[in-house]
């Protein structure tokens, strides 16, 4: 059978853009998947050609891949058919734009922008375009929130009407990051909020707004503490989602800190980081929410399902600690990112323009909560990142 095959471009050299293009490496068929196949074709760096070169050596980019030294070169580049951004967040609406104008369907690192309308903009352009455009919350895309979702629209749990999430990190920022550094700069739209955050809001979004046919947008009450650099080091969030068709009222407690550990000993004694409760038992999930690898049903009437959901490689390991030393990528697995580049491809393929499991429209709705926490805590960034207008040089 032939396969469908996605030519990926790279759009900057950082961090998780190594660890998203490594893992496009291995054959899909490992993780049963069969009728796809991804290709990094080119990628570009803003600080040279020769960096984009050392990098897709690194992944693996396929012989006579395009290393560009700046991300306009790389929209123009006829042979790509998806761009994935990632760059810090204050850069994505420029990076995106950048991408949508030149009719490049796009994947775009979590947060999707600094604010809702700069989202509302890339919408309308993507739109207007005709392409794909899609968040990458990789973690929407596994296995295992497949199966949590599934739980909940099974009705395995009873009606759903509390979800507590946390993701705190222990990173001390004093001691962790520069001044300069993105976990904590105000211009490169820092802070645990939009970096952490959005992972508790997305257990809370994919349980109690993603498995309802009528969901409502919550209200939302919250507080943060905030670091010397004026962005967020810690921040609690209270959602109140009206009443479903098939529930009532639910609750959202969302949590994100850089002081505290969702998971101090790194052997879950701590208990589970997400709960979601309904009135015949709940689903846990265990830390780290970005990247969870074990789920444990409790029901009222004595069943206990405790399930390992480990990602399949091969994998190369990648380095990447919490702030105790706990890997977040076993040797021997994948890192998990490549269950959204399938979702791209398997859009791509099938003429969709938006990902399955977290529509545009839910993005949205996340940005403007984010929008909301930020506004009731007085966190503003950097007008030029704020910024509707492009193209702004950062
Ligand atoms: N899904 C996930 O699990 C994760 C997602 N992320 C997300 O990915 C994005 C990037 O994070 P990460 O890879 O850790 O960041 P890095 O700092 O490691 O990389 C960011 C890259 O962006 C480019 N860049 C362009 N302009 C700037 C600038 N002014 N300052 C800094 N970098 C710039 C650089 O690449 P170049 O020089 O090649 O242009 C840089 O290497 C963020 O949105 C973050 O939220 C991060 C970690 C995990
Ligand atoms: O997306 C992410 O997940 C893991 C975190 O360590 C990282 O800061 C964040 O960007």
């Amino acid at each position: 059978m032939s396969k469908f095959t996605v030519k990926w471009g790279i759009l900057a050299t950082g961090g998780i853009a190594e660890t998203f293009a490594r893992d496009l490496w291995p054959n899909p068929e490992c993780r049963g998947v069969k009728d796809i196949e991804h290709k990094v074709v080119a990628a570009a760096s803003s600080s040279s050609a020769k960096r984009a070169q050392d990098f897709l050596k690194e992944v693996r980019g396929v012989e006579g891949a395009k290393a560009y030294g700046s991300y306009e070169e790389l929209v123009k580049d006829e042979d790509v058919d998806i761009i994935y951004i990632a760059t810090p967040h204050s850069h994505h609406y420029q990076n995106a734009m950048l991408c949508l104008e030149a009719g490049k369907n796009v994947l775009c690192e979590k947060a999707f922008t600094t604010n809702a309308p700069q989202l509302e903009a890339l919408i309308k352009k993507a739109r207007e375009k005709k392409v794909f455009l899609m968040e990458a919350v990789w973690t929407r895309y596994f296995p295992l929130s497949i199966y949590v979702r599934d739980i909940i629209t099974s009705g395995k749990i009873g009606p759903v009407s509390r979800t507590s999430a946390d993701l705190s990190m222990h990173m001390l920022p004093e001691k962790t990051f520069e001044d300069t550094h993105r976990m904590v700069n105000p211009d490169l739209a820092g802070g645990a909020l939009l970096d952490l955050g959005i992972y508790a809001l997305t257990w809370v979004f994919q349980t109690l707004y993603t498995t309802q046919s009528d969901p409502k947008p919550p209200t939302v009450l919250s507080t943060m503490r905030k670091y010397k650099l004026g962005t967020d080091e810690q921040t609690s969030m209270l959602l109140t989602f009206p009443p479903t068709s098939s529930r009532g009222e639910a609750h959202g407690i969302a949590t994100t800190g850089m002081r505290t550990s969702a998971d101090p000993d790194g052997k879950a004694s701590a208990g589970p980081a997400i709960r979601v409760q309904g009135e015949k038992g709940e689903i846990q999930i265990y830390h780290p929410a970005f990247r969870p690898t074990r789920t444990k049903l409790v029901l009222a009437d004595g069943t206990v399902e405790d399930k390992e959901w480990p990602q399949p490689g091969p994998g190369e390991g990648s380095g990447w600690k919490d702030g105790f030393g706990g890997s977040f990528q076993p040797e021997g697995e994948g890192q998990g990112m490549f269950w959204e580049a399938d979702e791209c491809a398997f859009a791509l393929k099938e003429g969709r323009k938006e990902g399955k499991y977290e529509s545009l429209e839910e993005s949205l709705v996340i940005m403007r909560v984010m929008d909301e926490v930020r506004e009731q805590n007085g966190l503003k960034y950097p007008e030029k990142i704020e910024t509707l207008e492009y193209p702004v040089k950062l």
